[in-house]
């Protein structure tokens, strides 16, 4: 069978025949497949009925009790076993439980920065190619996009319990994701209030239930096949959010594969190293970008430019120490400004829109949302020369105080609409009666409220000297005195902002 993407093409054999077991080794709690080299490292059983994983590396690895995690330990050995039986080839890694991010690979060996850590023949995938060859979900998912085929795919194999040939790895999939896509209306009301996330979550789940809606005839027309215990909305949504976490995006071939061990990987801020496709070997493979011990978590990266909020959707989980976090800010020309015409070719010739999104980062904005804001409200176009994208200049000094309470205006007017500040957030954190959807929607609130609350504190330090506002050792006369009173009513007063700049935010 051949699939053609772009000029790319994967060609798969689909599934190999059954071989003798290759050696499967079941070891202190993590499970590889394989000659089982490596050994336990520090890992060992502790007393009866418990599973000790002890500190793995930069991350504590919890505690994880046999009897609270029996099922998951057997499932992943069973896994092991058939994919042993099925040839899978032995991996450096080993399939393990690391408590709060679910099962995770562990090292079977030492690695050094660039080792392969993983090869998994393309025949041990699940593409689209599985989905277009699939006896039953072919036709619903025809003209569907990747995820939707998979999800169906899933829906289907689910449906099919142990008579399913991927039963031994799908029952390794956890129950649920803390997706937002998977919580009520009212709890994504709740939770996100205040978040720029919710309209997207809420935008994402109508078109989810849109297309649910769509495969509904399919599903009625042979409930037999598509029964409604395994067909319902609810499980549309619970198989779509389990391959949105799950499958992976292999650039090289430019497509979505559900492939074993690799989609055990977990997610590492600081961490680089992806999974890929190699068309030399045929298989999806996965090299390291730093050393690990033997027995340490190896992690992988989900993408290095994403938002919390998008590591939310996707995964249900958000990174505390991702530094890529952001929030987009939405900005454009004034609208019925007389230099429009102009200001609008300064802007193409720097390939930039109105409006035009710029992100906000916990610890820095580009100089290029200050240009564009500065040249935005500039109203003398003697100063137009003056304007480099790329360079922090000012303009005047009016036009620089005004838009530094501009958007000074418009990340209060963003905070308000959350209930509570940072602090509250931190507070709400350490309730341990936390649900986990409070507790992944209050870490969301609160990287947020910290990029909008750390912006401000930019922006008035870059207010200050035009204000007047004294420096250590000396007064500055106040420069803006006559427009000061405005601006102080602007930072202050909680609806002028909105009201002022609604023309300058397009919403
Ligand atoms: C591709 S799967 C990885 C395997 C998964 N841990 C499991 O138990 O099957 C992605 C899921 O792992 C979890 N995860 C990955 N990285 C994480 C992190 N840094 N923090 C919290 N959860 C994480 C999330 O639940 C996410 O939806």
């Amino acid at each position: 069978m051949e699939c053609v993407v772009g000029s790319r093409c994967w060609t798969f054999t689909k599934w190999v025949p059954l071989k003798a077991s290759s050696g499967l080794s079941l070891e202190n709690g993590g499970v590889s497949v394989g000659n089982g080299r490596g050994g336990g490292g520090r890992m060992g059983v502790c007393g009866r009925g418990r599973v000790e994983v002890g500190r793995s590396g930069r991350r504590a690895v919890a505690r994880c009790s046999l009897s609270g995690n029996s099922m998951q330990f057997v499932a992943l050995h069973q896994l092991s076993e058939w994919l042993s039986k099925q040839g899978f080839p032995s991996q450096d890694v080993k399939l393990t439980s690391f408590g709060e991010e679910g099962i995770g690979l562990a090292a079977g060996r030492n690695f050094k920065d660039g080792e392969t850590a993983l090869k998994i023949p393309e025949n041990y995938t699940v593409t689209g190619v599985d989905v277009v060859n699939h006896p039953v979900v072919s036709a619903p998912a025809a003209g569907r996009g990747d995820l939707i085929g998979l999800t169906l795919w899933l829906m289907y194999e689910r449906s099919q319990g142990e008579n399913s040939v991927w039963h031994p790895y799908l029952k390794t999939f956890p129950a649920t994701t803390l997706s937002p896509l998977l919580w009520s209306a009212e709890e994504q009301q709740e939770l996100l209030k205040g978040s720029p996330v919710l309209e997207e979550v809420q935008q994402r789940t109508a078109a989810l239930e849109g297309e649910y809606e769509d495969l509904l005839p399919f599903f009625n027309k042979d409930t037999q096949t598509f029964p409604e215990e395994h067909f319902s909305l609810a499980a549309f949504k619970s198989a779509f959010s389990m391959i949105l976490s799950r499958a992976l995006y292999l650039p090289a071939a430019d497509l979505f594969a559900l492939v074993p061990f690799a989609d055990a990987l977990n997610h590492r801020a600081d961490c680089q190293a992806y999974v890929d496709y190699s068309m030399e070997d045929q298989a999806v493979v996965f090299q390291v970008d730093r050393s690990y011990k033997e027995g340490e978590q190896v992690f992988t990266s989900y993408g290095r430019e994403r938002s919390n909020a998008d590591f939310l959707i996707t995964y249900g989980f958000v990174d505390e120490n991702n530094a890529m976090d952001n929030l987009e800010l939405e900005v454009g020309l004034v609208a019925g400004d007389r230099l429009e015409v102009l200001k609008r070719q300064i802007l193409q010739q720097s390939m930039f829109d109105s409006p035009q999104s710029f992100p906000l980062y916990l610890d820095r904005f580009p100089t290029q949302l200050l240009t564009y804001m500065r040249l935005s409200r500039l109203q003398d176009p003697a100063l137009f020369s003056k304007i480099v994208f790329e360079k922090d200049i000012m303009l005047d000094q009016a036009n620089e105080y005004e838009v530094l309470m501009i958007l000074m205006g418009e990340c209060r007017s963003r905070l308000e609409k959350y209930e509570g500040g940072v602090d509250d957030e931190i507070r709400l954190l350490k309730n341990k009666k936390l649900t986990p959807r409070e507790r992944v929607a209050a870490q969301l609130r609160l990287s947020e409220k910290k990029i909008l609350t750390s912006t401000m504190t930019a922006l008035r330090t870059r207010l200050a000297p035009i204000r007047g506002i004294p420096a250590k050792g000396g007064g500055l006369k106040d420069p803006n005195a006559d427009i000061n009173e405005m601006f102080d009513m602007v930072e202050q007063v909680a609806s002028a902002p909105k009201k002022f700049f609604d023309s300058m935010f397009k919403k």
